[in-house]
C-alpha cells in the first residue's frame, strides 16, 4: 500500500530529526540527484557532459534543488540554476556556486545576471533535465499556485514540453519535480485555474502548462496526497519517494493507494468447507427495457468475480436476457447478503424503483452493504449509511450533490474531485467511490483511497455497471467481516477498483476493451492476483 501524508503531518515528523541536526535536506538533495543521474543515464546514455536547468524558489524546495545540483555539477554536469525569487536558500547556493554553476535570475533584485523570462525558458527547453524546485508543501492551503516570475516561467515551459510530448519527438527536458510539482494543492490535489478557489491571481491559472507536469516526481519523506489524488497526480509522471527517516507512525495516512498485494489479502477465498451461501448471495436490481445490456453486465461481473449466489430482480423480459446470458443466475426475491442496485436503472420505471426502494429499506434496517449505481443514485433517502457505497462519475455526482442543495456542476466535481467526493459523504452518510481516471473512495472517518489502475481504453459504456457487480460480489463475500469493521467498506471499493482496473489490462494489453470482456477477465485476473 502507497500511503499519503498531509504537509504538516510530514513537517512535524521532520522537527524531531531536525532538532537532532539530522541533515534532511542533504539526504534529500542526494536522492534527487540520484534519480536524475539515472534519467540521464537512461534517456541520453550520459551523465558527464549532459545539461540540467534547476529552476529554484526562495526555501526549502529550491534549496534541495541547488544542492542536487551541486552534485550533478561534481559529476561533470553542467548545471544552470534559474532563480524565481529574490534569494534563495543560502548554503543551497554557496554549495552550487561553489561546485562552479552559473545562476540567473528572473527576479529582480535576484542572484547572478536578470535574464528575461523567454530565455530561461529557451536554456531549460533545451535542456537534458529541468528540476523543478519552485515551491515545495510551503505554499498557503488553499493559495497553492505559484505567484511572481516563477509563475510565468512554470506556465510557458510547461505549455512547450506539453506540445512536445504530444508530439511524441521525444527531444524535450525529462521533467523531475522536487517533493512536488510546483503549485498544485499538496493536501487537496488541486491544480490551479482562473478565477478558481486556489488561483493567486498572478498566475496564468488554469492554462495548460500552469503546472509544470512532470515525467518523475522525487518526494520526501512521505508521499504527499497531490501525488495519488486528481486532478494534481496527473502532473507527478513516476513517483519516487526517498525515506528520510521520518517517524510517521503517529500520522493517519491522508491517503491511500491499494497495491496488487493489499488486493489480493483483501479477496475472499472461499475455505475448503465453503457452500455457497457461506460465500456470499448479492442480490442484483438492475437494468430496465430500455437498458437491459446493464443488468447482463452487472451480473455477469457479479458471476464472474466468484460469489456464491446472483439473484437477480428485473422484468420478465430483462430477466429472460439476463438469465440467457448468464444461467447461473437465480431470478426473484430471496435472502442476500449483499446488494447492487442501479446500473441500467431507469428512475422512472416505477416496477424496477419500487425494486430498489425495497431493497434499500433491508439495506439500512438490516445494516447489508450495498452498491448504489447509475439511476438508483436518484432514488436515495436523504440519509445513508457507511455501508452504503455510492458509484457515481463526476456528472452523477454532481447531480446527487445539486440535489442536496450544492451548486455545483460536473466541471466543478473533476477540478476538485476529493473535495466533492468528501461532501457528498458528509451529506449521505454513505461512502462514495467516485469513478474515473483515478478513482476516489471516501469512507467512514475519512478514509480516502485513490485508485489508478485502468488504463484509458476502460472509458468504455458499460464499464461501470461491471464494477459495480464485482464490487458487489466482494462486498457479499466480505459481508461478515464488513459486520464488525465498517471502515473495511471502503478498503473493499478501492479494491474492486483495483481489480476492475487490472481486468481491463487483462483482457486486451494495450489495447481497446468492451465491457463484457473487462467483466469475463475477471477470474484470470483474481487467480493472477491470488498467484502474485
Ligand atoms: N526541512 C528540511 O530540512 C527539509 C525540507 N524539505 C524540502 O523543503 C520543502 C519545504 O520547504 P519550505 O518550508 O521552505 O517551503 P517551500 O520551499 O515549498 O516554499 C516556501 C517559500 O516559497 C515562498 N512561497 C510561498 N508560497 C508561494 C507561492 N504561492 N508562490 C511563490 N512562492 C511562494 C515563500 O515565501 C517561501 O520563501 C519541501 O517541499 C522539501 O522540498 C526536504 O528537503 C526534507 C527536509
Ligand atoms: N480515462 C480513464 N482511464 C481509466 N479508467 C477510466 C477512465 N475514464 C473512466 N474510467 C473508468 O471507466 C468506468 C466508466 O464507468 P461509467 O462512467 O459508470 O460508465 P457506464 O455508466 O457506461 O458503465 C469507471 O470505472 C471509470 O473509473
Ligand atoms: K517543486
Amino acid at each position: 500500500m502507497i500511503v499519503a501524508y498531509t504537509a504538516a503531518d510530514v513537517r512535524t515528523a521532520e522537527e524531531p530529526l531536525l532538532a537532532a541536526g539530522v541533515p534532511l535536506m542533504d539526504r534529500a538533495a542526494f536522492a534527487l540527484a540520484g534519480v536524475v543521474v539515472r534519467e540521464l543515464r537512461a534517456r541520453r546514455g550520459r551523465v558527464a557532459g549532459s545539461r540540467v536547468v534547476v529552476l529554484a524558489g526562495a526555501g526549502n524546495n529550491g534549496g534541495d534543488a541547488l544542492h542536487a545540483g551541486a552534485l550533478l555539477a561534481r559529476r561533470g554536469v553542467a548545471v544552470l540554476a534559474v532563480a524565481t525569487a529574490e534569494r534563495l536558500h543560502e548554503t543551497g547556493l554557496a554549495a552550487l556556486r561553489s561546485a562552479g554553476c552559473s545562476v540567473v535570475s528572473v527576479a529582480d533584485g535576484g542572484p547572478g545576471a536578470r535574464v528575461w523570462p523567454g530565455d530561461a525558458i529557451a536554456e531549460a527547453f533545451t535542456a537534458d533535465v529541468v528540476l523543478d524546485g519552485v515551491l515545495g508543501i510551503g505554499a498557503r492551503a488553499g493559495h497553492s499556485a505559484v505567484r511572481g516570475p516563477g509563475a510565468e516561467v512554470l506556465a510557458l515551459l510547461g505549455e512547450l514540453v506539453a506540445d512536445e510530448r504530444a508530439g511524441g519527438r521525444g527531444d524535450g527536458p525529462c521533467v523531475v519535480a522536487v517533493d512536488v510539482p510546483s503549485g498544485v494543492g499538496v493536501d487537496d490535489g488541486d491544480v490551479p485555474r482562473p478565477g478558481g478557489s486556489n488561483g493567486s491571481g498572478s498566475a496564468p491559472a488554469g492554462e495548460p502548462g500552469a503546472v509544470l507536469a512532470a515525467d518523475v516526481t522525487v518526494t520526501f519523506g512521505a508521499p504527499k496526497p497531490a501525488l495519488l489524488v486528481p486532478p494534481a497526480c496527473a502532473s507527478a509522471g513516476r513517483v519516487e519517494a526517498v525515506d528520510l527517516g521520518l517517524d510517521l507512525s503517529g500520522a493517519r495516512p491522508a491517503v491511500a493507494r491499494l497495491e496488487p498485494r493489499d488486493a489480493a489479502a483483501l479477496w475472499p477465498v472461499p475455505p475448503r468447507a465453503a457452500h455457497k451461501y457461506t460465500r456470499g448471495v448479492v442480490g442484483v436490481v438492475a437494468g430496465t427495457p430500455a437498458y437491459p445490456g446493464a443488468a447482463v453486465l452487472t451480473v455477469s461481473a457479479a458471476v464472474h468475480a466468484g460469489v456464491g449466489m446472483v439473484r437477480y430482480l428485473g422484468s420478465p423480459g430483462v430477466t429472460a436476457a439476463v438469465v440467457s446470458h448468464r444461467p447461473e443466475v437465480v431470478a426473484g426475491d430471496g435472502r442476500v447478503q449483499a446488494w447492487v442496485l442501479g446500473p441500467g436503472v431507469d428512475p422512472t420505471d416505477s416496477a424496477q424503483a419500487e425494486r430498489v426502494h425495497g431493497a434499500l429499506a433491508g439495506v439500512l434496517a438490516q445494516e447489508l452493504p450495498a452498491v448504489v449505481d447509475a439511476g438508483a443514485l436518484t432514488l436515495l433517502p436523504e440519509r445513508l449509511a457507511p455501508w452504503v457505497v455510492l458509484t457515481p462519475h463526476a456528472g452523477e455526482l454532481a447531480t446527487l450533490l445539486s440535489a442536496r442543495g450544492e451548486d455545483v456542476d460536473r466541471a466543478q466535481v473533476e477540478a476538485e474531485p476529493l473535495r466533492w467526493a468528501r461532501r457528498a459523504r458528509e451529506l449521505t452518510r454513505a461512502t462514495v467511490l467516485l469513478k474515473g481516471a483515478t478513482t476516489l473512495v471516501v469512507g467512514p472517518d475519512d478514509a480516502v483511497y485513490a485508485q489508478a489502475d485502468a488504463p484509458a481504453w476502460l472509458a468504455t459504456a458499460g464499464a461501470g455497471d461491471v464494477l459495480a457487480g464485482l464490487l458487489g460480489a466482494l462486498l457479499a463475500g466480505r459481508a461478515q467481516d464488513l459486520a464488525g469493521e465498517p471502515s473495511l467498506v471502503a478498503a473493499l471499493a478501492a479494491c474492486a477498483s483495483l481489480v476492475h482496473g487490472r481486468a481491463a489490462h487483462v483482457a486486451n494489453p494495450g489495447g481497446p476493451v468492451a465491457a463484457l470482456a473487462v467483466a469475463e477477465a475477471l477470474p484470470r485476473t483474481v487467480a493472477q492476483l491470488l498467484a502474485s
